[in-house]
């Protein structure tokens, strides 16, 4: 049996959900000015570590995903402890390990998601101390959905994503969501793209009813555009009995439904893993504020 090594950390990098996105318009820097509600999944990948003697920063890779990614340069931890280290002036190390159980670029921000626990946990194993506002500062040089990833709580986020205003929605916490995502990867930049400029209106939601009836994804359109089998998985969802509201979150392809019950949701799961035995599935909850 290995001794548990009570210097290891570790953090969650919690599934982002873009209940509602509306875009606004397109920048003059390329980036598009939104308004969207961000809610964080009780479920996500799983970051550990423990520091390096050596001082060298490392990552391995496991977990149902682990494959679809390089452990090198390029990849959103190493990246992130990389921006940690040059921030801090100090070289210091880490041996990292992600159990990667979200799809990759999947709109539910599993790679800012684990940029974001890569500063949190290496904050702490570097007894760095850095306040979340730095965190959520050098996070944004990371990728526009870390800085709200810092704190993965219930969020307005506007701007690029760098605006971050703390929202509370009565009943929201601990709703039975469902994300289903048919397996084809879409490019965040390629549907932003394609979004057709058009500012439909504000995000003005403060119930979930609002939510419900008066809140869109600007980029399903263009989403659907890319990968038409994303129409597919909103109709199968929509048509689920207990469901409450079903959309598409972020830039796709990845698609939530809200249930009113845990037996609801379960029905539904089952019920689609039946029909489409390739798409990947998660039973899981809205995170508390
Ligand atoms: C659409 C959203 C909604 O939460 O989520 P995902 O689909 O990625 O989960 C985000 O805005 C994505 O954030 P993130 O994935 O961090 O994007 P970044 O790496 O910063 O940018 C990737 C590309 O997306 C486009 N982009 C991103 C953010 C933004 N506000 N406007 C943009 O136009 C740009 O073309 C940019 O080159
Ligand atoms: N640890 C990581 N997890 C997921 N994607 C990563 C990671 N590191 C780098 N990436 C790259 O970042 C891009 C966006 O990833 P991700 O945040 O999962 O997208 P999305 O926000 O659309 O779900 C992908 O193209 C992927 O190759």
């Amino acid at each position: 049996m290995p001794l548990l090594d009570a210097a290891t950390l570790t953090e969650t990098a919690y599934a982002k959900v873009n209940l509602a996105l509306h875009v606004r318009e397109r920048r003059a820097d390329g980036y598009h000015a939104l308004e969207s509600l961000f809610v964080f999944a009780t479920d996500g990948d799983r970051l550990s570590g423990c520091l390096d003697v050596g001082n060298e920063i490392s990552l391995t890779l496991d977990g149902p995903f682990g494959a679809a990614l390089g452990a090198g340069a390029d990849n959103l931890v190493v990246n992130a402890a990389k921006k940690l280290q040059e921030h801090l002036g100090e070289k210091r190390g880490a041996r990292l390990k992600l159990t990667k159980n979200l799809p990759v670029a999947s709109g539910i921000g599993g790679g800012s998601a684990d940029a974001a626990a890569a500063l949190r946990l290496l904050n702490r194993l570097w007894d760095a101390r850095l306040p979340r506002a730095e965190l959520e500062r050098i996070g944004l040089e990371l990728g526009s959905d870390v800085p709200a990833c810092v704190s993965s709580v219930t969020q307005m986020v506007r701007g690029r994503g760098e605006v971050l205003e703390p929202c509370h929605i009565d009943g929201l916490s601990g709703i039975p969501m469902l994300l289903v995502n048919p397996g084809v990867g879409v490019s965040t930049a390629s549907v932003f793209s394609r979004w057709d400029r058009v500012d439909r209106g504000p995000l003005t939601a403060s119930t979930l009813e609002d939510l419900i009836v008066d809140a869109r994804n600007d980029l399903e359109e263009a989403a659907i555009g890319a990968a038409p089998v994303i129409a597919d998985v909103i109709a199968l969802l929509r048509e689920q009995p207990g469901v409450r509201l079903a959309r598409m979150s972020g830039s796709g392809a990845t698609c939530f439904a809200l249930f009113d019950t845990l037996d609801s949701r379960a029905a539904a799961a089952r019920h689609i893993a039946a029909r489409q035995p390739g798409w990947w599935s998660l039973e899981t909850e809205i995170g508390g504020a």
